[in-house]
């Protein structure tokens, strides 16, 4: 957020205090490399007037660990912060980070009782990136050239919307005929592989993931600063294939108010079918909790 100047001033708000004033602190000496904004460690009272809070406290994956594995533990931090967060910052649309996003994003719009546009978990805008990294290094074109969506679970079921896809305004079967640059199946495997098990390897090799998704979190919170109207797949609650109520991700419209409108992207059947089966698994997920 400091680097692309999406906000005037940041609270960072954690239960291990000195960590947050350490990550301020340093967060804040890249402010005269980049943009005017206010860094600071501070607690729940200072978020008062924020106009965006992003929860992403809990725990996080150790390696091999899946992101539902977090549920529980994370669900019970969740109990305890966003009570706080809404009564000092009841104004503010909620972005949510901590995984299983997905899920944790429905209880928090349960906790809430916010409208479901104005509780959003990243979801895949991770997935989706990394997607159209991945795409555009094969066909050789810039990845913000390459519109695609990874749908549904932030996660190991999540769907790559193949059917969707194009390379600036051509489908990928017309841009390997007319670049000749075929899409194998191997490829389009090695292509799922990457994009599906990003997480895993990252977090094997250095514990953590942090710069793909803090320039997610930084994308989205432009997008509401700037009451953009952009359209970035994102998970709210709502009624996914019939499946009932659940927050997954899909290609979604935002802007100020927080998320307005859904794009459902036209799919083959069998993504359709993939789509209904992760969205099933995640309501599974939040109907096992008793909130
Ligand atoms: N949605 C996505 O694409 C991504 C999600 N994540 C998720 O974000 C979360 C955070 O990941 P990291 O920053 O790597 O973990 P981390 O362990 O570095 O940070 C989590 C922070 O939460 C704080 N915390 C724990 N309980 C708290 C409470 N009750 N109140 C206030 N603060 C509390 C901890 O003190 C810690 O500083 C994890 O759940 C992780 O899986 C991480 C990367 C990408
Ligand atoms: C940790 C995580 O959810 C990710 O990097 O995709």
């Amino acid at each position: 957020c400091v680097m692309r100047g999406a906000a005037s001033r940041i609270v960072l708000v954690d239960i291990d205090e000195a960590r947050a004033r350490a990550e301020a602190e340093d967060i804040a000496h890249a402010v005269p490399f980049a943009a005017s904004v206010q860094v600071d460690a501070g607690d729940y009272a200072d978020l008062a007037g924020a106009g965006v809070v992003i929860l992403a406290c809990g725990v996080s994956q150790k390696p091999g660990e899946t992101r539902l594995a977090l549920l529980s533990r994370n669900a019970e931090v969740f109990r305890a912060v966003v009570g706080e967060v809404m009564r000092h910052a009841p104004e503010a649309i909620l972005v949510i980070a901590s995984n299983p996003v997905d899920i944790m994003a429905q209880v928090t719009q349960a906790l809430s009782g916010l409208p479901p546009g104005r509780v959003i978990g990243s979801g895949t805008i991770l997935d989706t990136a990394r997607f159209r990294w991945l795409l555009g290094r094969h066909l050789g074109i810039a990845p913000r050239s390459v519109h695609a969506y990874v749908l549904g679970e932030h996660g190991d079921s999540e769907v790559l919307a193949w059917s969707a896809a194009r390379a600036g305004s051509v489908s990928l079967e017309s841009f390997a005929a007319q670049m000749r640059t075929p899409l194998t199946d191997a490829a389009r495997a090695r292509i799922d592989e990457g994009v599906r098990r990003a997480a895993y390897t990252i977090i094997a090799g250095k514990g953590a993931t942090w710069y793909g998704i803090g320039a997610g979190l930084a994308r989205i919170v432009a997008a509401i600063a700037g009451d953009e109207q952009a359209v970035l797949s994102l998970s709210t609650v709502g009624n996914v294939q019939d499946v009932g109520e659940v927050a997954c991700s899909l290609p979604r419209v935002l802007a100020r108010e927080g998320v307005s409108a859904t794009l459902m992207p036209d799919l083959a059947a069998s993504e359709q079918e993939a789509l209904a089966a992760s969205a099933r698994l995640l309501k599974e997920g939040f109907d096992s909790l008793s909130l």
